[in-house]
């Protein structure tokens, strides 16, 4: 059996996306069918989802005016199927969202979080940092010897509050900038609320370029031990990054996701 993965084609970086999953998908045994989702028809034909970058309050928008908001929330968050968000994707998959748009944002929602949006600055302070992301261990041989992944920021969010306590301890590595976390649990709780955030990518040492975003940073509640801002994690069958993936030659990160739809589509 193909296992059907959708990228939702509103808006943003869907493209680049379908690409990478299918360069991805050629490393695996498994079929896929890789499909452009536009409507709520096409999403009940998907065992998983992408949600790419772009502009979230137009994601927001164009979700809402072609009826898919709701069926996407219970894709994400009733059926709970593997669903990853990328920048503004992540955005979408957040609980809660700081620096909204006036009057507030249709969010989907899943993670267990609040996201602080342009986090770093506009467009011009964009930036591509390499970070070493232990969690593509689970698909590669040596992890430590897999090179870090060159992780693209655009007007980027951040996870700067988390709304629930069920976070997976995290234990520094050497100093090194990324939280290497165990797999989740083997009695695997589906849920997205109700399961564990786990912080899978923390980026050290670039502060915040905006006055929202300091004041972000004083009210954080929950936060990863020292400076460091979470730049990727996963909660049950929801998986965020606030950087882009997608625009890079590096397949590593679509490969593991990809993985882990076909785990999920095994229980
Ligand atoms: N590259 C991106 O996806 C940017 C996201 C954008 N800052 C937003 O709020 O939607």
């Amino acid at each position: 059996m193909a296992l059907t993965v959708g990228v939702l084609a509103l808006q943003g970086g869907f493209a680049e996306h379908l690409s990478c999953l299918r360069k991805a998908a050629a490393h695996l045994e498994v079929k896929f069918n890789m499909v452009e989702v536009r409507t709520p028809e096409q999403l009940a034909t998907c065992h998983a989802l992408v949600i790419p970058g772009g502009e979230s309050t137009t994601l927001s928008l164009l979700a809402t005016q072609s009826g898919l908001l709701g069926p996407l929330r219970d894709f994400v968050k009733v059926k709970r199927k593997p669903t990853w968000g990328t920048c503004a994707g992540l955005i979408m998959l957040s609980e809660e969202a700081s620096s909204a748009k006036r009057g507030g944002q249709e969010l989907i929602g899943g993670l267990d979080v609040r996201v602080h949006r342009n986090h770093f600055g506009r467009q011009k302070e964009s930036f591509v940092t390499d970070l070493n992301l232990a969690f593509l261990a689970e698909s590669l041989t040596d992890a430590m010897r897999a090179p870090p992944f060159p992780c693209v920021f655009i007007r980027a969010p951040v996870v700067d509050k988390l709304l629930a306590d069920n976070v997976e301890e995290t234990s520094p590595e050497n100093g090194a900038d990324f939280q290497s976390l165990p797999s989740p649990a083997t009695n695997n709780q589906t849920l997205a609320q109700g399961s564990k955030i786990e912080v899978l990518g923390i980026l050290l040492g670039r502060h915040a370029s905006n006055k929202a975003a300091a004041a972000a940073e004083t009210a954080r509640s929950v936060s990863t031990k020292g400076d460091g801002d979470i730049v990727a994690l996963r909660q049950g069958n929801v998986f965020g990054t606030s950087f882009h993936p997608e625009l890079t030659e590096d397949i590593r990160i679509h490969l593991w996701w990809l993985e882990q739809v076909v785990h999920a589509s095994m229980k």
